[in-house]
């Protein structure tokens, strides 16, 4: 039986090294899915990937993690297709309208905190939110609640009994405690929802643990560490793809200080990649693993305690429940009032 492998976001960046890095190792052994918003993107990254893999058995899903109704689409469409899931990259993420705040970068390149500046962004970073058609936060609905919503419609194929399954989130090094609030998980009020909704993952990886370990069911995280994508490129809106490729240079200077520009997508895989061959059993449920690149560019995996508690683990768990059963009660509503205007017009 060939392993199935979801990975949500697997068009660009990251998430297509990924699969690519995959299918180098078992062309043969496994089934992927790309769930892609975009299908066009996700029919050019499909044939990019079965170019260099002819034989690969690569499908692809329409799935818009910001938007319930499609999740909940995918996730039907999920249940039909396959009777087992056995790896779910939890991968997609947006930053939309990024302020690089060139002052507090300065001031942190002469500072002591120089280090923890180029390898978390903390401090130099802030976006500007959005409301989505669900009235939902859009960073929280895209990086978290709609990952969030697909594991519980998937629950059916991602716990079954005598099986394991491993959930593998792409968080982040701007995952911060200070940027949370548990009475504003959507993170409506604040200048950091992307941090926000990086760090609720942390938390939501480990609550997962707590109630689905026993069910076969793991979860983990990972941090890519500084990559060049779509996502950082759009960090710097005056500087073309271009001038961030002629700043290579500086970034592997900077790589002797700080293992964490791992800069290539393929470098940024490496933990997801490295997770697909553990046992989930073996992992450490309060650990990020951090994709690294040497100095000298040498790429490897390594665990870091996250700043997280079982406590607030289970109060957002509790609370992204309440707003999964909101959440439902209001679809069901949409969609009989859909049906009651078209059946008026007919
Ligand atoms: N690059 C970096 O330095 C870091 C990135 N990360 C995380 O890595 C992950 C991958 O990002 P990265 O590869 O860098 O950036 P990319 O922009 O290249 O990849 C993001 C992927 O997510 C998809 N996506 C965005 N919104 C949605 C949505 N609503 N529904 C479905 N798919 C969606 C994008 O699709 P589309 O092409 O249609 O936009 C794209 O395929 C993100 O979660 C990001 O937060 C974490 C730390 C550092
Ligand atoms: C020389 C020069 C122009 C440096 C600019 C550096 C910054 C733009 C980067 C330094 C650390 C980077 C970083 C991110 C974005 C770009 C930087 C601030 C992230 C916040 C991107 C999204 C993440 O999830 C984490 C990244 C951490 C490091």
């Amino acid at each position: 039986m060939n392993k199935v492998v979801l990975v949500t976001g697997a068009n660009s960046g990251i998430g297509l090294a990924l699969c690519e890095r995959l299918l180098s190792q078992d062309t043969e052994g496994l089934q992927l899915c790309l769930a892609c918003r975009n299908m066009c993107r996700a029919q050019a990254a499909r044939s990019a990937l079965l170019t260099s893999h002819p034989t690969a058995q690569v499908a692809l899903l329409q799935l818009d993690t910001s938007s319930i109704s499609s999740v909940i689409s995918a996730a039907q469409e999920v249940k039909l297709r396959y009777n087992r899931l056995d790896y779910l990259y939890l991968n997609a993420g947006i930053m939309p309208n990024p302020k690089f705040d060139v002052q507090a970068f300065l001031k942190g390149i002469f500072s002591r905190n120089i280090i923890t500046m180029f390898a978390t962004g903390k401090g130099i970073l802030t976006q500007k939110d959005s409301v989505t058609s669900d009235d939902l936060q859009e960073i929280f609905a895209t990086n978290i609640f709609g990952h969030f919503l697909l594991i519980r419609e998937l629950e059916p194929i991602l716990c079954q009994a005598g099986k394991t399954s491993q959930l593998i989130w792409t968080s982040s090094s701007n995952a911060h405690r200070s940027a949370f609030n548990l009475e504003d998980i959507q993170h409506q009020r604040g200048t950091q929802p992307y941090s926000s909704s990086k760090y609720a993952s942390d938390l939501l990886s480990l609550a997962l643990n707590t109630h689905f370990n026993k069910q076969g069911l793991y979860s983990s995280v990972i941090c890519p560490g500084f990559v060049m994508t779509n996502l950082t490129h759009g960090i710097l809106p005056c500087f073309p793809a271009f001038l961030w490729t002629l700043l290579m240079p500086v970034f592997w200077l900077i790589r002797i200080f700080t293992n964490t520009f791992t800069l290539t997508p393929y470098n940024g895989a490496e933990a997801l990649f490295w997770l697909f061959k553990q046992k989930p059993q073996s992992l450490d449920p309060q650990a990020k693993y951090h994709s690294l690149t040497s100095g000298l560019g040498k790429n490897y995996t390594q665990p870091r305690k996250m700043d997280v508690d079982l406590e607030t683990s289970e109060a957002l768990y509790d609370k992204l429940l309440k707003l999964e059963s909101e959440v439902r009660k209001y679809l069901k509503e949409k969609q009989k009032s859909t049906r009651a205007s078209s059946h008026f017009r007919t």
